[in-house]
């Protein structure tokens, strides 16, 4: 069992505000992404976490014994919180080889030597460094070193593993390996793992959940494709994706039957069973639709009349996949194709999507207002 449970937090360095009324709970197996842009709070959390920070406010429960209530001045030291850490600054033993780093603590354990030696070699085979055993830490990249810090934190298979931006120093193909590692042993381990990143691709591709953090406020807390699908506003919808979702202005009507909105993309409507519970029900409101680019696809001819005529800016084929910078009006969109197309610049080209499967978003509130079905 390894379920956490962080209440009402309030965590302040001077007089900056960096965790604000922070609610998380992580279920036991969870795999919980902290996610977000740089200085907002991500790392702090996982220090408070951790016992190597002290909030001023709030309560943290492991397993349901609480380990820290900030009201009665108690924080249970990290060593009584049963957790593996793993910083981005993956401090190794200078002194000691690679083998002799990771078996560290399973020496102290008094682990019969047969078994270690089992251990640390599928340890270091998941990390891909298996060949570097023998070598000292100053031997070894910056890459390799984040590898064995990460080799020494799992080869123990923890209950509960906490990973700081782990992969930052590896290069993009190492990357995407690692990935795949770390969801493997997740998936084999049913560890509890708690892991900090600002990049939305590793978020997606590794967790069970996502939590999205602005400024030290959890913005939304949800599974990798819920928050995809239905991000709760434009700051989460804008935050998720690669390429960006594309954000077009309409101007929308609101009455028993559901929502018309009208602009560039044409006239959509779109049935009340769409809204979201909080959307208005009655009115006239500034709307912003978010397409994202997968959803759209291009045509060379016209094949219907709600067909959107729009001027390729840029295509940019990639192999795999070609993104097209289209133009509608003054608008600029990207929409993604599977495959290698190339689209001169200036072609005419017309764009369809289903309404469907797009977003819409309240200008003012800048809450989402209409579900992707
Ligand atoms: N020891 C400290 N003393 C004072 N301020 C700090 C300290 N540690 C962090 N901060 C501040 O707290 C805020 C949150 O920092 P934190 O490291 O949690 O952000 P983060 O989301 O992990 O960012 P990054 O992705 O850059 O690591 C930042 O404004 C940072 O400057």
């Amino acid at each position: 069992m390894s379920k956490i449970e962080l209440k009402h937090i309030d965590k302040f360095y001077g007089k900056n505000h960096v965790l604000k009324d922070l609610n998380l709970t992580i279920e036991d197996g969870d795999f919980m992404t902290l996610l977000g842009p740089s200085g907002c709070g991500k790392t702090t959390t996982l220090r408070v976490v951790s016992g190597l920070e002290k909030p001023q406010n709030g309560f943290i429960y492991m397993d349901g014994k609480e380990i820290v209530n900030a009201a009665e001045a108690y924080y249970a030291p990290p060593s009584q919180r049963n957790l593996n850490l793993v910083f981005q600054s993956y401090a190794l033993w200078p002194h000691m080889t690679v083998f002799e780093n990771v078996s560290f603590g399973l020496k102290i354990k008094k682990i019969p030597s047969a078994e270690i030696e089992k251990m640390v070699a599928s340890a270091l085979d998941r990390m891909q460094i298996g060949q570097y055993a023998k070598r000292y830490p100053t031997e070894l990249s910056g890459g390799q070193q984040q590898r064995v810090a990460i080799a020494r934190a799992i080869v123990s298979e923890p209950r509960l593993l906490l990973l700081d931006e782990p992969l930052s120093n590896l290069d993009a193909k190492l990357r995407v390996d690692m990935r795949s590692e770390l969801k493997r042993l997740h998936h084999d381990t049913g560890s509890t793992i708690i892991y900090v990143t600002h990049d939305q691709v590793e978020a997606l591709t590794m967790s069970t959940k996502i939590a999205l953090f602005r400024e030290g406020e959890l913005v939304q807390v949800d599974k990798p494709l819920a928050l995809y699908d239905n991000p709760c506003n434009l700051y989460t919808a804008d935050f998720i994706g690669n390429p960006s979702i594309n954000f077009i202005q309409a101007a929308g009507t609101i009455d028993a039957g559901g929502l018309v909105a009208e602009g560039i993309m044409g006239r959509l409507i779109f049935p009340k069973e769409d809204m979201t519970d909080n959307a208005p029900t009655s009115g006239k409101y500034d709307l912003i639709l978010g397409i994202r680019p997968e959803q759209i696809s291009i045509s060379r001819e016209r094949t219907s009349p709600e067909q959107v005529e729009a001027h390729v800016y840029a295509g940019m084929p990639a192999g795999s996949e070609t993104l097209v910078a289209v133009r509608v009006g003054e608008k600029l969109i990207t929409v993604k194709e599977l495959g290698s197309t190339h689209y001169g610049g200036d072609e005419v080209v017309y764009l369809s999507f289903d309404p469907r499967k797009i977003n819409v978003f309240d200008a003012k509130s800048e809450n989402l207002i209409k579900y992707c079905r």
